[in-house]
């Protein structure tokens, strides 16, 4: 392995042109998996959801879920595919623990689904991404590595399998290689993967839980140098499941590969792993000698042939196209081009959307989320969504600002409570005592005590510098931890100073 140091990310870009190839695989939420009657949920106990088919026992045959090929046509629709009139399964000849039968059921030549393309935007600039193909698949089991310190298999005692997620329903979708991008190449993988994720949850056919690993990614890159034609040599990080690692991985991998090719060493063609704590890749498999899978057509199903009724009345069943629907949206909300662009690159839109829905105004559902949530999972390290607010929360949150039971201080306090588990905002306020004071009682000793406190500015107040009076409602303020309701308070002092 190369020692080669990291380049700078700019330094990387000024030299590299990255060029992207990316594999999504989404998990189908069908009632059963792809070939048997199995329930398909994620979790039980281990080996509980299997049978004779999805362990690969010989005389087992397998069948195809019918539901299953109606979520690929409909999600091949939505990312303007062709659809398939014929189609068949083929056989993928691996060895690995995980893959009881010794071959994964796939398809190869003959996708269900191909020659698409979707629309991203970052930064206010599109970028078209091309869809070679969707193809139907079914997913692997689940080694367990015990014994050693990290979960892995390196220093593990012995390897437990699971076979509940063997033979799930999975839709793969992978892109042409997508050029263009140069220094924004993380940001597009990062938007691609988060629109992807959106239009599954918007057909339904997926929760779309990227922490659970029903929505996953390889992210795939070259470079080559600025103003060359011709791809360098790629590597694949495997199975990254959130957003923000997608963006972590690939710059890791521009500024790792840039750093090889600067010192005139060679990229290997290999899949590489993605580290969540130091945001690092490093290598796994090599893939230099193309991989023999020995495809070939499954010879224990029969071809897939969707009816031209069948795929046009699916056309009718898609839901409003993303772009189309932020448009709506930006007209609903009344969001500048400016704060929905943050907005959509923040994954916050359904967020917003569901926030507005449970009774809060627009702007405030935005800046909620935008704001001090957005920093919150930041610094935690998660998605927004998984931040441990729900919209129901954030407009509850918003309602006790409007009926002022509480102010903006207050409320980001609330927030930090509901954070920590301690219950919703109004029984947070409640149990903590944080409503704001608006009784005259309490809120008139404490002016008089600050208007005492500060004798000069209550001299310019009596002289007619209103502005000073600022400095007392902050002396209020202080006083009472936040809680004073602070247009009462302005009243009060220029009563009691003429
Ligand atoms: N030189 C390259 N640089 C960047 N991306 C590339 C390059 N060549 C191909 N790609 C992209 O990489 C991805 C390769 O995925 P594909 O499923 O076709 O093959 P694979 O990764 O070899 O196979 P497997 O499905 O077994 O992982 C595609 O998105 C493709 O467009
Ligand atoms: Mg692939
Ligand atoms: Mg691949």
């Amino acid at each position: 392995m190369s020692t080669a140091a990291l380049m700078k990310y700019e330094d990387a870009l000024a030299k590299y042109d990255p060029v992207l190839g990316l594999e999504v695989h989404v998990e189908l939420n069908t009632r059963t998996k792809m070939f048997c009657g199995c329930i398909n949920e994620f979790g039980g106990e281990p080996n509980t959801h299997t049978c004779p088919v999805c362990l690969g026992l010989p005389g087992s045959l397998p069948v195809v879920n019918e539901k299953a090929v109606e979520s690929a046509i409909r999600i091949g629709l939505a990312l303007n595919c062709k659809i398939a009139e014929w189609c068949r399964f083929a056989r993928k000849n691996y060895f690995y623990p995980d893959v009881p039968k010794n071959y994964q059921i796939s398809q190869y030549d003959e996708p269900i689904a191909y020659d698409g393309h979707v629309d991203v935007e970052v930064d206010g600039q599109t970028y078209r991404i091309e869809i070679e193909r969707a193809h139907m698949e079914e997913d692997a089991g689940k080694s367990l590595h015990i014994g050693g310190a990290t979960g892995r298999i390196q220093g593990a005692d012995h390897s437990a399998m699971d076979y509940n997620r063997a033979g799930t329903p999975l839709i793969e979708i992978v892109t042409k290689p997508i050029e263009g991008t140069g220094d924004k190449a993380p940001q597009v993988a990062r938007a691609y993967v988060a629109m992807l994720r959106d239009l599954v949850k918007a057909l339904d056919v997926s929760d779309a839980r990227m922490e659970q690993g029903s929505v996953r990614c390889d992210a795939n890159v070259s470079l080559r140098p600025i103003g060359r034609e011709e791809y360098g040599l790629r590597t694949e990080t495997k199975n990254v499941n959130s957003l923000r690692s997608i963006e972590r991985a690939l710059t890791y991998e521009i500024t790792r590969q840039a750093a090889l090719l600067d010192a005139g060493e060679k990229v290997h063609q290999e899949t590489r792993h993605f580290h969540e704590l130091d945001g690092s890749t490093s290598s796994g498999r090599s893939k230099e000698q193309a991989e023999d899978y020995r495809y070939f057509p499954e010879p224990d199903l029969v071809p897939v042939a969707p009816s031209r009724e069948w795929v046009e009345q699916l056309r009718t069943t898609l839901p409003e196209p993303p772009a189309q629907r932020r448009k709506r949206l930006l007209a609903d909300w009344g969001f500048s081009d400016l704060e929905m662009r943050d907005v959509v690159s923040a994954g916050a839109v359904d967020l917003i959307e569901e926030t507005v829905a449970a009774g809060a105004p627009a702007q405030a559902a935005r800046k909620w989320w935008m704001g001090e949530l957005s920093r919150k999972a930041n610094d935690a390290g998660v998605e927004l969504e998984s931040v441990g607010m729900t919209p129901a929360q954030v407009a509850e949150l918003q309602g006790l600002v409007d009926g002022k039971t509480i102010n903006d201080k207050l409320a980001r306090q609330v927030i930090e409570h509901v954070l920590a588990g301690q219950g919703g905002p109004a029984e947070v306020v409640e149990a903590r005592g944080l409503a704001v004071v608006s009784d005259d009682g309490a809120l008139s000793e404490a002016v008089d005590a600050a208007i005492a406190a500060n004798p000069d500015v209550a001299d310019k107040i009596r002289d007619g510098k209103l502005a000073a009076a600022g400095a007392l409602i902050g002396a209020v303020m202080k006083q009472m931890r936040g809680q004073a309701d602070a247009g009462r308070v302005r009243e009060l002092i220029l009563e009691k100073l003429g």
